[in-house]
């Protein structure tokens, strides 16, 4: 019987029954994502390891500091993510890694997913770009209908430390109705719900001072209730000089995996692309 509480235990089980689907023999380059649910896919990689049912030659891409370590400690071969040549020349795609098993901070109905809970989400956005699959896992808590509606840490945003109060107050004066077009919801003009968000600058624990990411920068957390129209708000928050990454991955995701607080799992696709097919 194990130990571990119900939402480790929904983590774990996310975790293994993603690498067990998406990393056999065959997957040469994968990219490994960060967080504390990454942790339990990066122990059953260790184990597909020692079965001998990985690539002898399997390449790992870090998206942290956090991330490298976990790869190293599982003894597999991490690599640059610019080290890698493109996998399918002359497609069109300029992937480089087979496919990206990463964490979420809160992902919707169309696998829209916030990240950046543990200040990655630069790297993992890199990582998730330049991968031809991203599968997210997670536990039961952040299996959303709409964002924003279980996360209320607002939104990371990665930002220069140069002018982290500069952007925090531009952040501070976007307004809800500057939606794209598309998508149809109870507000039909507001791309989030806050008519005035919050920016916080993200303190460091057992440190004084600002959290400062593997790349230098700061973070601001920037609290807008729910987010209507996630790919609105990610260019808009992108528009704001200074910003070098914002912690919303509109339409990255084909997958994500989810412990239940039953003990079973669930695997989810976006749901525009199963009434597609129906
Ligand atoms: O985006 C991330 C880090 O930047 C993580 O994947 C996200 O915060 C989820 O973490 P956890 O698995 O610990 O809940």
């Amino acid at each position: 019987m194990s130990s571990l509480n119900l939402v480790e235990q929904s983590k774990r089980s996310a975790a293994f029954a993603a690498v067990d689907k998406h990393v056999g023999p065959t997957v040469r380059v994968l990219g490994v994502g960060s967080g504390s649910t990454v942790v339990y896919a990066a122990e059953r990689l260790l184990e597909l390891k020692r079965l001998n049912k990985l690539h002898p030659e399997l390449l790992c891409v870090p998206t942290s500091f956090q991330s490298k370590q976990l790869i190293v400690d599982a003894g597999l071969r991490a690599s640059d993510l610019d080290d890698l040549p493109e996998l399918d020349p002359g497609s069109g795609s300029f992937a480089s890694i087979d496919v990206t098993i990463d964490g979420a901070d809160e992902v919707d109905a169309e696998l829209n997913a916030i990240k950046g809970g543990g200040g990655a989400h630069l790297r993992e956005k890199l990582v998730a770009a330049a991968s031809r699959k991203l599968v997210l896992i997670a536990d039961y808590r952040k299996d959303s209908e709409v964002l924003g509606d279980k996360w209320d840490k607002g939104v990371p945003v990665e930002v220069s430390p140069l002018a982290w109060s500069t952007i925090k107050r531009q952040l501070e004066r976007m307004v809800p109705k500057s939606r794209v077009q598309g998508v149809s919801t109870a507000d039909a003009a507001a791309a989030f719900e806050f008519n005035h968000p919050i920016a916080v600058l993200r303190q460091a624990v057992r440190k004084a001072g600002p959290v400062v990411t593997d790349n230098g920068n700061f973070i601001l957390d920037v609290s807008m209730g729910k987010i209507y129209d996630p790919l609105a708000v990610e260019q808009l928050i992108k528009m704001v000089p200074g910003v070098i990454e914002v912690g919303i991955f509109s339409s990255m995701a084909a997958e994500a995996w989810f412990g239940n607080e039953d003990g079973s799992i669930a695997c989810r696709y976006p749901r525009s692309q199963i009434k597609k097919q129906d």
